[in-house]
């Protein structure tokens, strides 16, 4: 069964009001979050580990699937079901040998070039951004808009998730260019009633 990539929510501690990343990813899954992406820049390895094997945890009994940001190492400590790498992170194809094929390989892309050699990579699903303007990532770049992705879908099916400033409001639009899913942090992790606005997002996704 292809897996369901259609809305990741990224934790983010700093942007999560206080709450638990458990508590976080719970609601989020409540609100339709498909993919719960562990990502945490401050901890240390090993409470990454322990971050991973609580979200394992949830997301196994939630019907969610588990991607590790950055750290292929930690997501097969976990067994999480994928990870996710950028441009200065290991590159795709190592990713790809050390994952194995059974689990999931997400690259990052901010141009055709980018998007070409991570497929080449053996990407399952690209991550296309900064979309629009963020405050999730300082050094997210400028906002690409939605051109890249439509370029990007008129040449390959590989999956893409769009991120970078989704909004219930935009989230129609990113997927009318041919975004297969979305992935946020601020929209959902910083709300206030968690479960709600993924909900919204998930809303906006059905187009
Ligand atoms: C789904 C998705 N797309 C893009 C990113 C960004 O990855 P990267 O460029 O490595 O930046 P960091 O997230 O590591 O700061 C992502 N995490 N997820
Ligand atoms: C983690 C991340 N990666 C991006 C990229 O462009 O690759 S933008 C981003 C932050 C997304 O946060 P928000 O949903 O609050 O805009
Ligand atoms: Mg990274």
């Amino acid at each position: 069964m292809l897996p369901n990539l259609a809305f990741h929510v990224l934790t983010d501690r700093e942007w999560s009001r206080g709450r638990s990343m458990l508590e976080v990813a719970s609601q989020a899954i409540d609100g339709g979050a498909t993919v719960i992406q562990l990502r945490d820049k401050l901890a240390s390895t090993r409470t990454l580990i322990e971050e991973g094997r609580a979200l394992r945890q949830l997301t196994r009994q939630r019907g969610a699937l588990l991607i590790v940001n950055d750290r292929v190492d930690v997501a097969l400590a976990v067994d999480a079901d994928g990870v996710h790498v950028g441009q200065d992170d290991m590159p795709g194809d190592l990713a790809r040998r050390l994952l194995g094929h059974d689990r999931i390989l997400g690259i990052s892309a901010g141009s055709m070039d980018e998007a070409v050699a991570a497929i080449v990579a053996g990407a399952d699903y690209l991550g296309i951004g900064p979309i629009y303007a963020t405050r999730g990532k300082a050094d997210a770049g400028e906002p690409l808009g939605l051109e890249l992705i439509a370029d990007i879908r008129k040449r390959y099916t590989t999956p893409l998730v769009a991120i970078g400033g989704i909004t219930p409001e935009n989230a129609e639009d990113v997927m009318r260019a041919g975004a297969t899913g979305i992935a946020v942090i601020t929209a959902v992790v910083n709300a206030e009633d968690i479960s709600l606005a993924a909900r919204q997002l998930a809303h906006a996704l059905i187009v």
